[in-house]
């Protein structure tokens, strides 16, 4: 097999972790994708808890931390699971379950389906295992445990292939894959799916994705987006992958201070900022940080718009003591922006308890927002009180120098070879925001690999031409974007905004929240005011999932070119 097929096996953990992650954020969405299986809080945290091990065949080994873990996803969600992975890979599977505690053997398969003929049997590179069965239950205990551990040999051996590739494969761009047996999506669809966009994506490409998920050298063991964990602590997100420069160094001092003593150096700490300019990097480094210097210190990230949504489902479901417990037996709580809290008054009402629990306690807070706390006036005052009893600090828009320093260190760890003057343009064009700087660096890679160009200032002014602050004088507002992108997809601007939940409103809808959010500067809940009333979760998920798409998938490339430059000449009109 080259280098260049793509197999379903051998990347099928990473496969898991954002098929997982997507839908973990589409049920949470407020438009969810019709095709996928709506689930409760309970299943999104049993799912949350299983680690994919593998694919053999046409049988996904799933390990799970418990018995009891692993007995409520048989219940719940062997259903759901399947057809996500029909719907997202094409792929008709049976899941073998086991549980990492030894407890598999008597909580598995029914051995008195074997032999009945209704199951097949066969052998996968050499072993025996079954090759099409029904269900979970048709392995006996026995089977799952043999398959655990060659699906275990099998990712141990192709994560190693894998690194190898990688350290050869940096030139083999998009285009350069052929079919295999194993290729995802014999039939693309007019509208690619995810996991179709991979095909496309170079062997470079797909590991950029991977390696957002999972460590280049570790099988992938968790999929909430690199998330940590019971701490939600994106793994991403660290003091190593953050650069400090000028405008950012107290921020970052004081960040570091507090993960080194905890509730002792200052407590809360507040940090503001416009939007992009690495508050939510931060806080998570401090919770890493924080946990590598004390393992067993319980740390919690949330941002307050899940914080408003346990508190909520903490009445609805008559839970509030497990929610105090959640909020309170910690050791440090860090929410993320706190400005969403403002006109929720019985959440600030609670958060407020909470704050002066872990404060009496002498436990850590952490707080974001996008504005100082004197600025937080429709909070009610005995909060902003609290907010200013401790250190605040802010980050500013970073200068040309560092601006460079974070390209280069995105480009390292995306294995791409960014050539200076490329940077040099980049970092002088985009100086507001750093995810702005980090999604005109996808623009850039993602041109030049799916258009076999070599990665030079003219491929980048090209790939840049469409979202270059020249034309920025240009005033765009979210109707403009609207009106543009309902056209283009022949729909029309109230199915765009509106409810509709079928493929094209959805993927329309969410191109067109993309847009807005790269060329207007409006804040995310205007943004989804503008979009029907619309969370600004809601946007934060669409933005993420068309930057995704940017980058794998060429039909949304030039689609967001091309709607670019009619938005910003409808605007002049
Ligand atoms: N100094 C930095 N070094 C490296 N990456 C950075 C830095 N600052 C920001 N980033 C990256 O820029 C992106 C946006 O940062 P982040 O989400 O932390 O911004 P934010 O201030 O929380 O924005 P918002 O208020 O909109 O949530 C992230 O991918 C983050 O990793």
């Amino acid at each position: 097999m080259s280098n260049s097929n793509f197999s379903i096996e051998e990347h099928f953990p990473d496969m898991w972790d954002a098929i997982m992650h997507d839908w973990l954020a589409d049920s949470s969405s407020e438009s969810p994708d019709p095709d996928l299986p709506a689930i409760s809080p309970k299943q999104r945290s049993l799912l949350r808890k299983v680690k994919p091990v593998g694919l053999m065949g046409r049988i996904v080994v799933l390990e799970t931390p418990n018995r009891w873990t692993k007995e409520s996803i048989e219940q719940d969600l062997i259903d759901p699971i399947k057809h996500v992975l029909k719907t997202r890979l094409d792929l008709s599977v049976s899941l073998a379950i086991t549980s990492t505690n030894g407890d598999s053997a008597d909580s598995d398969a029914e051995e008195t389906t074997h032999g009945t003929g209704e199951t097949g049997r066969g052998t996968h590179e050499g072993a025996s295992i079954p090759q099409s069965v029904a269900t979970a239950e048709d392995l006996s205990n026995t089977e799952v445990e043999q398959l655990v551990t060659q699906a275990e040999e099998k990712n141990k051996t192709t994560t190693e292939e894998a690194q190898q590739r990688r350290e050869h494969d940096a030139d083999e761009l998009a285009g350069q894959y052929s079919a295999s047996e194993n290729r995802i999506d014999p039939n693309p669809s007019p509208t690619p799916r995810h996991w179709t966009h991979k095909e496309q994506a170079t062997s470079e490409q797909t590991y950029r994705s991977a390696a957002r998920h999972s460590s280049p050298t570790q099988p992938s063991s968790n999929f909430n987006d690199g998330l940590d964990g019971d701490s939600l602590l994106n793994k991403n997100y660290t003091f190593e992958s953050f650069v400090v420069g000028s405008s950012n160094n107290f921020a970052a001092a004081a960040c570091r201070a507090v993960a080194e003593a905890p509730a002792k150096a200052y407590n809360p700490l507040f940090i503001w900022g416009e939007s992009g300019l690495g508050k939510t990097h931060l806080l998570h480094a401090i919770g890493h940080y924080a946990k590598e210097l004390q393992p067993n210190m319980r740390v919690l990230y949330v941002s307050s718009e899940e914080l408003t949504n346990d508190f909520i489902n903490s009445i609805a479901n008559d839970t509030r003591e497990s929610f105090k417990r959640r909020y309170r037996n910690l050791d440090m709580l860090i929410v993320d922006d706190i400005q969403f809290l403002q006109n929720k008054e019985s959440t600030q009402e609670e958060f407020f308890h909470t704050f002066n629990a872990l404060h009496q306690a002498n436990k850590q807070i952490v707080l974001s927002s996008d504005r100082p706390p004197r600025q937080l006036t429709t909070l009610e005052d005995r909060l902003r009180t609290r907010f200013e009893g401790g250190l605040i600090t802010d980050v500013q828009t970073p200068d040309l120098e560092t601006r460079i320093a974070i390209l280069t260190k995105k480009a390292e760890s995306d294995n791409v070879q960014l050539p200076e003057d490329v940077k040099v343009l980049i970092a002088s064009r985009y100086e507001k925001s750093i995810r702005e700087l980090d999604g005109a660096l996808i623009r850039v890679t993602a041109y030049c690999a799916l258009s076999h160009e070599p990665l030079t200032v003219e491929t980048a002014e090209i790939a840049l031409r469409d979202i270059s602050p020249a034309d920025q004088d240009v005033e765009i507002v979210p109707q403009h974007v609207i009106e543009v992108v309902a056209n283009y997809f022949n729909l029309t601007t109230d199915e765009l905004v509106g409810k509709g939940r079928a493929k094209k409103f959805v993927q329309a809808r969410q191109i067109a929240m993309y847009l807005c959010r790269e060329l207007t500067d409006l804040s995310l809940p205007k943004l989804g005011s503008s979009f029907g009333g619309r969370d600004h979760t809601t946007v934060m998920y669409a933005e993420r999932r068309v930057r995704e798409s940017l980058s794998e998938n060429k039909k949304v490339f030039d689609q967001v070119q091309e709607l670019t430059q009619k938005i910003k000449s409808h605007a002049r009109d």
